[in-house]
């Protein structure tokens, strides 16, 4: 056999030839010497294009440290960053009591700036080091589920930090959890599984920006999809993009597949599973393996490991499940993550962000801010740029006609 898995070197340089938005930001946010003397720390999935985030925010002057939990580290990628000198605070195979104390270590060094995703180092550093967090000058958010809780945290008067919510931003939304999360949650499925989805019926639970990825992804390699929302509008949509839109308590009888894309706990109950045909698979496209009924499942008879990735258990009316990645995304604990120009997007915008940050964020109050319109626009238009496209402008008239009343 062929070793297919290259180095961690390798597989940074090769993310990195794909990665031309990165780049340019970067040389700009050099030449501006913003970032000089500034520790910034990376707690993103750790994988290739995180690791160029890393040298491109080290490369534009500043001290970079990395984090990143155990089920979304690449340990090769690890040993790279070390090799280049970085501090990195992750450990592919950290039990869980492991990964607190590496991040503890990692907040330890003492942030300017962290990039945080699903809030879980923001809410650790609020809750166990409040006079790191009130010497930081903000932090930014890179998803959905960590962008939720600190709102509820500013509500609640807790938040002590400016975060900008990179995720919010349609540059990042509208590419990465659409056509990056559902790219390579699909394909992270077939790989995994060694299946095709032609013919299957595929349950998407939760049509936010991940679920529409994901039935598009699906539909797109003959899938039956059928979507499962609480939210009548997106249900709507779903139902005008062509989908079946039924309650997850009646589809569950039928699905083959389901992926849950809600970033919230318990999208799927042990009633769900209990209903699933034999053989049916159960993936995590969202936030992490609190969608799934873990306890559960943990207390059914006899789980097996049937091959990498997948993890079978007996139901209590006797029927086989299939557990995928233990719950975590798929695309990230069982293969790499989204695509590289997706994420060269999302990077971007993280870079630009932080660089505002350290431009803008220290005469800021606490809150959850919006990514700057400019930034988005300026990214957006080097990434169609970079892909052969080009823009149209308005003309004088166009222009006085859409000032008009
Ligand atoms: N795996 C990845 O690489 C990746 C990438 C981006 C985002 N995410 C995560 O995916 C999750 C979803 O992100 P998003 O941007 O689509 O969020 P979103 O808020 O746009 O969508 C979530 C949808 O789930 C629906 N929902 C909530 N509970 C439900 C339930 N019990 N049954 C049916 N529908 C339910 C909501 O109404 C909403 O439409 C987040 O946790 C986000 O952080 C993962």
């Amino acid at each position: 056999m062929i070793d297919t898995t290259g180095s961690g070197a390798e597989r940074i340089i090769w993310a990195a030839r794909s990665m031309p938005v990165l780049t340019q930001v970067a040389a700009r946010v050099k030449s501006a010497g913003t970032l000089n003397g500034l520790r910034v720390g990376v707690s993103l999935v750790l994988e290739p294009k995180t690791a160029n985030l890393a040298i491109a925010l080290r490369d534009a002057g500043a001290d970079v440290v990395v984090y990143c939990n155990a089920s979304s580290t690449d340990q090769q990628v690890v040993e790279a960053l070390r090799a280049r000198e970085f501090r990195v605070f992750a450990d592919s195979a950290a039990t869980e009591a492991d990964e607190l104390q590496l991040a503890r270590e990692f907040l330890e060094t003492g942030l300017d700036i962290l990039i945080d995703d699903g809030a879980s180092v923001t809410r650790l550093a609020h809750r166990e080091y409040p006079e790191l967090v009130a010497k930081m000058i903000g932090a930014a958010e890179e998803t959905t589920s960590g962008v939720r809780p600190l709102r509820v945290m500013h509500e609640e008067g807790q938040l002590r930090l400016p975060v900008i919510a990179v995720n919010d931003s349609a540059a990042k939304y509208l590419f990465d959890n659409i056509y990056g999360t559902g790219q390579s949650c699909v394909m992270a499925f077939l790989d995994i599984t060694n299946l095709q989805l032609a013919g299957r019926r595929v349950v998407v639970v939760g049509y936010g920006w991940v679920g529409m990825g994901v039935a598009k992804f699906a539909a797109a390699l003959g899938a039956r999809v059928i979507v499962s929302e609480i939210d009548p509008i997106r249900a709507l949509r779903a139902l005008h993009d062509g989908y079946e839109v039924t309650a997850f308590r009646e589809a569950a009888g039928a699905a083959e597949v389901v992926f849950s894309c809600t970033g919230l706990a318990d999208a799927v109950t042990a009633e769900h599973v209990e209903a699933l045909p034999d053989g049916a698979f159960l993936c995590t496209a969202g936030g992490g393996d609190f969608e799934m009924p873990m306890e559960y499942l943990r207390g059914l008879d006899g789980p097996r490991h049937v091959r990498h990735a997948v993890t079978a258990f007996t139901t209590r009316s006797g029927r086989t499940v299939n557990l995928i990645s233990e719950g975590d995304c798929l695309n990230c604990a069982d293969a790499e993550g989204n695509p590289i120009e997706v994420m060269d997007l999302s990077l971007s915008l993280q870079a630009l962000a932080v660089e505002r940050l350290a431009a803008d964020a220290k005469d800021w109050q606490p809150g959850v801010y919006d990514l700057p319109a400019d930034i988005e626009q300026e990214v957006a238009r080097i990434r169609l740029e970079a892909a052969g496209g080009s823009l149209e402008s308005l003309t004088d008239r166009q222009r006085e006609a859409a000032r008009a009343w």
